[in-house]
């Protein structure tokens, strides 16, 4: 089991990684599985995705979950990782009170850093047509008021003005996010490596990219957003879309063929599973419980 580690020094962990020399690579990671396997992959630092996460309990990505379910989900990841995680708030579910208790919670939960957008509610993905946005005040209101209650959290505002508004509205709302405190900007659905590297010219803060699939961002590569001065690329749905993906053909399988034997090569072992999950960690505490050897194997362990 991980070490207790606290909010602040996750936080200050995820500062120092989007501070570092590398880009930072962040990963959606819908639950604690996917967090773990992500974590023994060598990632240092996680994302929950509002569209994973919401996809994961077949829910649309509009805005319709509670900020303590989401919580819940983070207390999870964290707990099974003790990474730094980047948690997407969407508008903080609400208003400027929604928005601080939203922070609230995230923090209990010992989240590192949210993403905060602006764009009203019913909010929609980034990369869809007819989203309505807040106004700017209200957006510079949420972020101040969320660092005047949780100083500790790492805020990155994202901006979705550059389809309604045009990619200079979008500069200019990002540098008012900037005074008002945020650490970090997302400039969303920028589809052009001009539009990429004319928002990094502009904006003085450590910037990210999010590079989903099937939306308006061209599939560039982690070397090229850092080339273009960005510091963090989000994979925020890629995990969910091929773990499902992979469930969908093994279903199909069963059914057709009565039996799942062709997929074993596709799946994790008993072993591969238990080592991820840590199982003889958690074994290891309670000496009453038998140490478990593997079927079909002599590969146990001493106790
Ligand atoms: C980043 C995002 O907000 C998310 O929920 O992960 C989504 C991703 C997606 O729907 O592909 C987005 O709005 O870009």
């Amino acid at each position: 089991m991980e070490r207790d580690i606290s909010q602040r020094e996750l936080a200050e962990r995820f500062l120092t990684l989007i501070q570092g020399n590398a880009v930072l690579k962040l990963p959606g990671a819908h639950d604690g599985l996917a967090a773990r396997m992500a974590q023994l992959a060598g990632f240092e630092a996680l994302y929950l995705s509002g569209a994973a996460y919401t996809a994961s309990r077949a829910l649309p990505d509009l805005g319709i979950v509670g900020s303590g379910e989401l919580a819940d989900r983070a207390r999870e990841l964290i707990r099974a990782t003790g990474l730094p995680l980047l948690v997407d708030i969407d508008t903080g579910f609400g208003g400027v009170l929604n928005a601080a208790r939203t922070a609230k919670e995230m923090v209990e939960a010992k989240v590192a850093a949210v993403q905060l957008e602006d764009q009203d509610l019913p909010k929609k993905c980034g990369h869809l047509n007819g989203k309505k946005l807040v106004t700017p005040e209200e957006m510079v209101q949420k972020i101040r008021v969320i660092k005047e209650v949780c100083p500790s959290l790492v805020v990155v505002a994202r901006t979705d003005a550059k389809d309604a508004e045009g990619i200079d509205a979008a500069i200019s709302r990002a540098r008012r996010y900037v005074e008002a405190g945020a650490d970090a900007i997302f400039p969303e659905a920028l589809s052009t490596e001009e539009e990429f590297r004319r928002f990094a010219a502009a904006i003085e803060a450590p910037l990210l990219a999010n590079m989903t699939e099937f939306g308006r961002t061209p599939y560039y590569t982690v070397r090229q957003f850092e080339e273009w001065g960005y510091r963090m690329v989000l994979f925020p749905v890629t995990s969910l879309r091929v773990a499902a993906k992979a469930y969908e053909l093994v279903f199909r399988d069963i059914m057709e063929h009565g039996t799942q034997v062709g997929a074993l090569d596709r799946m994790l072992t008993r072993k591969e599973l238990y080592e991820a999950i840590r199982y003889y960690d958690y074994e290891k505490l309670d000496a009453g419980i038998a140490a478990t050897v593997l079927p079909g194997t002599t590969e146990g362990r001493e106790r």
